[in-house]
C-alpha cells in the first residue's frame, strides 16, 4: 500500500487560515439574527410598531426552520457536499437579507403594514439560510479539523457568531445613525462579505477533496456519511431526547431574552440608547455613560462569552463533569431572571446580567461536546440537525412571546408608552423566562440519571471511556 500523502489540512496555516475565512460568515450571520435588539426603541418610533410587532419580525427567522427546513439543509449538505449547501444558503440568506434591508428603505412600500410584511418575508428566508449557515459551517470546521484542535476551533467558530452578536447589539444605532435603514443594510452587506470569502474558501474545499480522494484510492480511511434514516434511531435515545429539551428550554431564555435585554434596561433601570455626546467627558464618565446605555451594556453579555466559553470548553475536556455543569448553568439562569425581574436594583440587575453570561458560556460549552457523547459519530449532522430544528420551535415562541406578553400586561399604558410617559414593566415577561430555567434543572438532572444508566461517559474528561 502507497504511504498516505499531506494534505492542506495538515498545514496549522492553512487549517486556520480557512477557519478564519469561514468563520466570517457565521459572524455576519449571527449578526443579522440579533443586531435588531439595539434598534428596538428606534424601530418602535421610526417604522410606527409594537412590542409584539417587533416580537413577530424577530420571530420570523425561525418559522421555515420550526416546519424543517433546517433537516432539508442537512439533506442537501449530506448529499450534494459543503460547496453546492454553502452556495445555496448562502445565496438564501443574502436574498433574505436584502429583501429586509429594502423593505426597510420602503422600496416594497412605506406604510408600516406593508414593511412589517416584506422585513418578516426577508428574516424568514435569511433564517433558513442561518441555521443551515450554522451547521455546514459546523461540518467544515469538523473536515478541516477532525484529529486535530477540533473542541478549540468549534469554540473560535461560535466566537466569531458571538461578536456578531455583541458588535451588532452594541453598535447598530450609531451605525444607522439613528435610522433603522441604513443599519439594517450595514447588516446585510456584513452577510454579502461573509458568503463572498466563503465562496472564496471553496478553492481550498476542492482542493482538499482532491488530496483526500487521491489518497482514498491510495489506501487512505473511507468517510462515512450519517444518513436522514438514522431520525427514527436519535428519536428513541433518551439522552439525545433530554440533551434536545435542555437546548430549546435553555436557549429559549438566552437568545430571546438578549433581544429585548436593551429595551429592558431602557425601560427598567433608565438606561439610554443613544450614547450621549462623550468628548467633553471626563474618562470615569465615558464609562459610566458607556455602563448606562443598554445596547452596549447587553452587547458585554456575548463578549464575555468570547473569553470563557473555551476556558469552560477546556474545563470540560480536561474534567468532564459536562452535566453538572449544565445543572449549574441553569441555576445561573434562574439568578439572572429573578434578578432582572422581580428587584429594582441596578447592582442586582448587572449581577444577574453576569450571571447570564456565565451561563451562556457554560452551557454550551458543556452541551455541544456532549452531543457527540451520545449519538454516534456518523449521525451528528442528523443530530445537530433535528437540535436546530427543535430549538427554533422554542426561539419562535419566545421570540414573539415576550414582545406580545409585554404589549398585553402593559395594555393600560400603552398609549402612556408610546407617548414617552410612561415606560415598559418588564416583570412578567422575564418572570416566564425562569419557569425555562426551572425546566432546564429537570432536564439537566434527567441527563446525569440518563447518563449513569447508558454510561455516555458525560461526567468524564474528553477521551475517556465510561466503563
Ligand atoms: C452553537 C449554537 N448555535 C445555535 O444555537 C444555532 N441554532 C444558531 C443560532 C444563532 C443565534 N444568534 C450557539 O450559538 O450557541
Amino acid at each position: 500500500m502507497d504511504a498516505i500523502k499531506k494534505t492542506l489540512k495538515d498545514s496549522a496555516a492553512i487549517r486556520w487560515l480557512v477557519l478564519v475565512i469561514i468563520s466570517m460568515f457565521m459572524f455576519g450571520t449571527y449578526w443579522f439574527q440579533d443586531f435588531m435588539s439595539g434598534l428596538k426603541g428606534l424601530m418602535m418610533s421610526e417604522l410606527g410598531i409594537n412590542s409584539s410587532q417587533f416580537g413577530l419580525i424577530i420571530s420570523s427567522t425561525t418559522w421555515a426552520n420550526m416546519v424543517g427546513m433546517i433537516m432539508v439543509g442537512g439533506i442537501i449538505l449530506d448529499k450534494w457536499g459543503i460547496r453546492v449547501a454553502g452556495v445555496v444558503f448562502g445565496i438564501v440568506a443574502s436574498l433574505g437579507a436584502s429583501i429586509t434591508a429594502m423593505a426597510t428603505y420602503g422600496v416594497f412600500g412605506d406604510d408600516p403594514g406593508t414593511m412589517m410584511k416584506f422585513m418578516m418575508a426577508g428574516r424568514m428566508l435569511f433564517g433558513i439560510g442561518l441555521e443551515s449557515i450554522c451547521v455546514i459551517v459546523t461540518r467544515t470546521t469538523v473536515k478541516w479539523f477532525k484529529g486535530y484542535e477540533l473542541a478549540l476551533a468549534m469554540a473560535i467558530n461560535v466566537a466569531f457568531g458571538r461578536f456578531g452578536t455583541a458588535f451588532g447589539t452594541a453598535f447598530s444605532v450609531e451605525i444607522g445613525g439613528g435610522h433603522v435603514a441604513p443599519a439594517v443594510a450595514f447588516a446585510a452587506s456584513l452577510i454579502g462579505f461573509g458568503f463572498i470569502l466563503f465562496l472564496a474558501y471553496l478553492i481550498f474545499d476542492i482542493r482538499l477533496d482532491k488530496q483526500v480522494n487521491a489518497n482514498k484510492k491510495e489506501g487512505g480511511e473511507p468517510e462515512e456519511d450519517f444518513k436522514f434514516s438514522d431520525l427514527v434511531k436519535l428519536a428513541t435515545n433518551k439522552g439525545f431526547i433530554y440533551i434536545t429539551l435542555l437546548c430549546v428550554a435553555f436557549y429559549s431564555a438566552v437568545f430571546p431574552f438578549i433581544q429585548y435585554a436593551p429595551d429592558l434596561l431602557v425601560n427598567k433601570f433608565g438606561f439610554t440608547y443613544q450614547l450621549p455626546d462623550l468628548s467633553s467627558m471626563t474618562l470615569f464618565e465615558k464609562i459610566g455613560a458607556i455602563f448606562h446605555n443598554g445596547p452596549k451594556v447587553t452587547g458585554l453579555i456575548p463578549l464575555g462569552t468570547i473569553l470563557f466559553t473555551p476556558i469552560f470548553g477546556s474545563i470540560v475536556d480536561k474534567k468532564g463533569k459536562a452535566a453538572s455543569l449544565m445543572i449549574l448553568g441553569a441555576f445561573l439562569l434562574i439568578f439572572a431572571h429573578v434578578s432582572l425581574s422581580l428587584f429594582n436594583s441596578v447592582t442586582l440587575g448587572y449581577l444577574g446580567l453576569v450571571s447570564l453570561g456565565v451561563a451562556f458560556a457554560l452551557v454550551p460549552a458543556a452541551m455541544w461536546p456532549s452531543v457527540a457523547k451520545i449519538v454516534a459519530e456518523n449521525r451528528l449532522g442528523t443530530a445537530y440537525s433535528s437540535m436546530f430544528t427543535i430549538q427554533n420551535w422554542g426561539l419562535g415562541l419566545f421570540f414573539w412571546g415576550i414582545g406580545a406578553l409585554l404589549d398585553f400586561v402593559n395594555r393600560a399604558d400603552l398609549a402612556a408608552i408610546k407617548a414617552g410617559e410612561k415606560m415598559y414593566d418588564y416583570t412578567i415577561p422575564i418572570l416566564t423566562l425562569v419557569i425555562c430555567g426551572v425546566i432546564s434543572i429537570f432536564l439537566a438532572f434527567m441527563l446525569l440519571r440518563a447518563d449513569k444508566q447508558n454510561k455516555y461517559g458525560l461526567e468524564l474528561p474528553s477521551g475517556v471511556e465510561a466503563k
